[in-house]
């Protein structure tokens, strides 16, 4: 597998609000590595998601370099960027079924292979024949799986995952979270996991960098 295409680097990273630092970030993220941020309510988790996006908030102001597989995408527009963001109410739509859940998430297909990706997909993750299933008729647990498919199969390099797994019970927690990680590393991608859960941050056995609050904080 070729890792060197999907390595992230968040270059000397500044963001402020006003006047005021609230982070500084410098790493590097290998793909198939599972990075951990953690840190206290307003430490700007929610917000260095963003920026990986393209999406700060223009309260923010950003300085610094992202590079993906050695391109600068600092200025790259949202939806070329290949960054995607799982998070813990990852909404599906309900007037659409599984199948068409996970269909909207696959820009890059031939309509004709689209069913048979999707019946694999679905199989992959324990969700065998539950294409024309609505969302709501499933539990959360198998709404969980079927977002995450969402957004694996429109083919991103790096996976953002904001507190995905916060509204599932332990045993279904520990259960998802492992389906997701072998998913991330099996594919080779390069994700990031924003946390509170330390037994997240143990699983991911990747990096852990805590973001401590703002002005007189340093992240790194
Ligand atoms: N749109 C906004 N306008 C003004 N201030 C904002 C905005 N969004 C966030 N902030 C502030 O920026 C700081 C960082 O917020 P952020 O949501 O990134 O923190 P967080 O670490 O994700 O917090 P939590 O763990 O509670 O989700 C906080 O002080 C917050 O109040």
């Amino acid at each position: 597998m070729d890792t060197t295409h999907n390595m992230l680097r968040i270059q000397n990273l500044h963001i402020y609000k006003g006047d005021a630092l609230l982070l500084e970030l410098d790493t590097t993220v290998s793909a198939g590595e599972i990075l951990t941020i953690m840190g206290p309510s307003g430490s700007g988790k929610s917000t260095l998601l963003n920026w990986l996006t393209g999406m700060l908030e223009p309260v923010f102001r950003a300085e610094g370099k992202l590079e993906l597989g050695g391109h600068d995408i600092t200025q790259t527009p949202s939806h070329l960027r290949q960054i995607a963001l799982l998070f813990q109410d990852s909404l599906l739509f309900n007037h659409l079924s599984v199948s068409g859940n996970i269909e909207f998430g696959m820009q890059h297909s031939e309509s004709s292979t689209r069913k048979q990706r999707v019946s694999e997909a679905l199989a992959s993750v324990g969700l065998s024949g539950m294409e024309a299933r609505a969302p709501k008729s499933l539990s959360g647990g198998q709404q969980a799986r079927v977002a995450l498919l969402r957004v694996l199969l429109n083919e991103p390099k790096v996976i953002l995952l904001d507190e995905p797994f916060s509204k599932l019970d332990s045993e279904l927690r520990q259960a998802t979270r492992e389906l997701v990680f072998e998913q991330i590393r099996q594919r080779g991608l390069t994700a990031i996991l924003v946390t509170h859960d330390q037994s997240d941050a143990d699983a991911a056995a990747g990096k852990v960098i805590n973001l401590t609050h703002t002005a007189s904080g340093k992240s790194c």
